[in-house]
């Protein structure tokens, strides 16, 4: 039976309550949350920082926090993601001048670490970091805004990741992000994802419960080989 886990993500929560929104939907089943950064530079848009995460441990948040990394450089701001709370670190290899590098940094300051893969990147690079990579991550919209509609593209890529991670043996989650519903969710594991942010589908309901519980129904319903993602 797969581990599947639910991200929220809070780009599409209301920033004025973020602690009660993130409360409530862990509340209501989610597994982790997932903060989308964005810098203006490397994506066309300009969310939070490090303060922000800090603020929500602060406010009382223990689940893992997947920060989800669009902004170039990349290095300079790991250290202080990981002095804040976060548990995963992902970034996108464009944004990076040394992925190795920047994975063991992640590595170094304590957090999982992983790689963000637009819909237009090739997976290539991944073969040569999978023992540093804890988690991979594919964008089914491309970066810098919720609410975009899901790239069916996605499904034959996430085949691919799926079954590189399965060769390699180790166990690595792998996210899809973007565009993520109840009405897909079910084709996105099937395709081999473990991990499933979604902002607007969750944040744009009224019953944050009912949304996560018909999402859970339906990858009950989904068929394919177990993972050994944990
Ligand atoms: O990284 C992101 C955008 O760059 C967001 O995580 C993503 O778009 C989630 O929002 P939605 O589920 O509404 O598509
Ligand atoms: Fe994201």
């Amino acid at each position: 039976m797969t581990d599947y886990k639910i991200a929220p993500s809070i780009l599409s929560a209301d920033f004025a309550r973020l602690g009660e929104e993130v409360d409530a939907v862990l509340a209501a089943g989610a597994d982790m949350v997932h903060f989308d950064v964005m810098d203006n530079h490397y994506v066309p848009n300009l969310t939070i920082g490090p303060l922000v995460c800090e603020a929500l441990r602060k406010h009382g948040v223990t689940a893992p926090i997947d920060v989800h990394l669009m902004v170039k450089p990349v290095d300079r701001i790991i250290p202080d993601f990981a002095e804040a709370g976060a548990d995963y670190i992902t970034f996108h290899p464009e944004a990076s001048e040394h992925i190795d590098r920047s994975l063991q940094l992640v590595r170094d300051c304590g957090c999982k670490a992983g790689l963000v893969f637009n819909p237009a990147t090739p997976l290539d690079v991944l073969r040569y970091v999978m023992d540093k990579i804890d988690m991979v991550l594919l964008m089914s919209v491309n970066p810098g805004f919720g609410g975009q509609k899901f790239i069916p593209g996605t499904l034959d890529k996430l085949r691919e990741a799926r079954a590189l991670i399965d060769a390699s043996g180790r166990a690595i989650r792998l996210e899809v992000d973007g565009g993520v519903k109840t009405d897909n969710i079910r084709a996105v594991a099937e395709a081999g994802a473990d991990t499933f942010v979604a902002g607007s589908a969750i944040f744009g309901t009224d019953d944050y419960q009912k949304t996560i519980e018909n999402m859970r129904a339906e990858l009950a319903r989904a068929q394919r080989p177990g993972t050994t993602a944990s």
